[in-house]
């Protein structure tokens, strides 16, 4: 028997407007993951809010999360609360849509992912090299974050399109696409708050943004058709490997043009600045903690002359323990919703303290909180807000850690960032003696964009 879940105590219940004001006062006065914690804080665990007139059922339940994540996953979907808003953008891409096409677009980025993946070590090198090089001397104040985003920038359009985008370099197309992919990204964030209300959206700028961003797709698009032709009638192949690009690999399966672009936009939002925000916060952690600095170095010191490469990176276990516990504390995906598409009773999320079953109706949503679910002291600890690697040593976390989602639905791209931030992480290991904050404000700040990143950035000198 499922039991009423706990609700927000809404002064408008129709619609919820007060509840939206109180969200989007703390989303612009930079407090929202304080908000969205002392509501559960107050509420427990689960609770609903109306949300324009839509029942929304917050959780930090890990138990919730799995029934929605897994056990329950094809009764729960999210193209109902994407597609419309993003279409222009993502076209019918992986990320917004449900059911066969979802399928099909996830076979075909796994096995292409795989592939391009382990190919690309030597990218990676070269970029890091260049980025490196652009670091300023001996005890300068630098701020990494921009750094970090145009490596990043370049490591994953050359993943993604065999070519980099020139974004180290500063080149002009870099300047001119990422303006247009950040206003387009933004307004569809924007469209996705509004929801039912998007209509109120009218920008003349976001549309031809979001065209601007598929034409430019498109020409990678067509030429790796282009390719995969030449290739198929006359026999030729771009076997080697630091060629691999993820449109051509993609391109083997399917020829369809709209469905090629939308996935390969689809990946290049997550990918052109996961692994950069990543390494900021790492940064900005280690800058505060330099004994955990000094163990990084430690473990690396005896493969200081060694090449970098994928094994070697993975044989680091602290430095592991430091990324984990950098996405514990910083979760960057801090929420993820469902959308309810056939009405389920999940066995936990019900009552007052969440253990009994609780209902959840065809067309409800559920919004699962990662971030808090990291933070949560009943499993990890009084010490939870606190930036300890080594609590890893014996932390086995199932559903209570998922900062790259979980179930059939997880992040493809998890080991590509893990690989990217290692690798650039063991760089300045090697290089620099020390890492200095050089930031007067000791706290991490949150920045929401359509994720969520360190409003201060990393402000450091970095010491030969
Ligand atoms: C720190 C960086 C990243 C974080 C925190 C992150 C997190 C996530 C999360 C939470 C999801 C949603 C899972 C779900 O809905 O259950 C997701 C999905 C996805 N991510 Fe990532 N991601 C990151 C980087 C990347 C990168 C670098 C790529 C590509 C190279 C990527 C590609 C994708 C794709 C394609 C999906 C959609 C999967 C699907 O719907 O089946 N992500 N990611």
């Amino acid at each position: 028997m499922a039991v009423e879940t706990p609700r927000y105590h809404h002064k408008e219940p129709f619609m919820g407007l007060d509840y939206f004001l109180g969200f989007m006062n703390a989303f612009k006065g930079g407090f929202l993951l304080q908000f969205s914690h002392e509501l559960f804080e107050k509420l427990g665990n689960t609770y609903i809010v109306k949300s324009f007139g839509k029942k929304v059922f917050k959780t930090r339940d890990q138990e919730v999360s799995k029934a929605v994540h897994a056990t329950y996953f094809e009764n729960f979907g999210l193209q109902g609360l994407r597609y419309d808003t993003a279409v222009h953008l993502w076209g019918n891409g992986i990320i917004v849509v449900d059911g066969p096409h979802w399928k099909h677009g996830r076979a075909l980025i796994k096995s292409s992912f795989d592939v391009v993946h382990l190919a690309n070590m030597e990218r990676l090198r070269k970029h890091t090299s260049t980025f490196l090089a652009l670091l300023p001397e001996d005890g300068l104040t630098v701020d990494l974050a921009p750094l970090f985003k145009r490596l990043i920038l370049d490591t994953s359009s050359e993943f993604i399109f065999g070519e980099a985008m020139g974004a180290l370099k500063d080149s002009k197309q870099f300047t001119d696409f990422m303006n247009a992919f950040e206003y387009a990204q933004r307004g569809t964030g924007i469209r996705s708050v509004l929801g039912r209300l998007k209509f109120l959206h009218r920008d003349e700028k976001w549309w031809s943004a979001c065209q601007q961003v598929t034409d430019y797709a498109d020409r990678y698009v067509n030429t790796a058709l282009k390719r995969l032709k030449e290739e198929r009638t006359q026999g030729k192949t771009s076997q080697l490997k630091e060629r691999l690009r993820l449109v051509d690999e993609m391109a083997r399966d399917t020829q369809d043009r709209v469905t090629l672009r939308s996935h390969i936009i689809s990946v290049f939002s997550p990918a052109h600045d996961g692994a950069a925000t990543a390494l900021t916060n790492v940064i900005f952690h280690l800058a505060r903690h330099p004994d955990v600095w000094w163990k990084l170095k430690a473990e690396i010191e005896s493969t200081k002359e060694e090449i970098l490469t994928y094994e070697l990176l993975n044989s680091y276990q602290y430095l592991e323990w430091v990324l984990k516990e950098t996405h514990r504390l910083t979760t960057i995906a801090t929420t993820n919703q469902r959308l309810c598409v056939k009405s389920t009773v999940v066995p936990f999320g019900g009552g007052q303290d969440g253990r009994s079953p609780m209902y959840i109706q065809k067309g409800d949503i559920v919004e699962i909180h990662y971030r808090a679910m990291g933070r949560d002291k009943t499993f990890w600890g009084d010490d939870a807000d606190l930036f300890r690697p080594e609590r890893w040593e014996s932390a086995r976390p199932g559903w209570q850690y998922t900062p790259f989602g979980g179930g059939p639905r997880s992040c493809p791209g998890m080991r590509l960032v893990f690989t990217e931030s290692a690798y650039v992480l063991v760089m300045l290991l090697r290089k620099y003696k020390e890492i200095v904050n050089r930031d007067p404000e000791l706290e991490w700040k949150e920045e929401f964009c359509l994720t969520v990143q360190s409003k201060n950035g990393c402000v450091v000198a970095l010491v030969a």
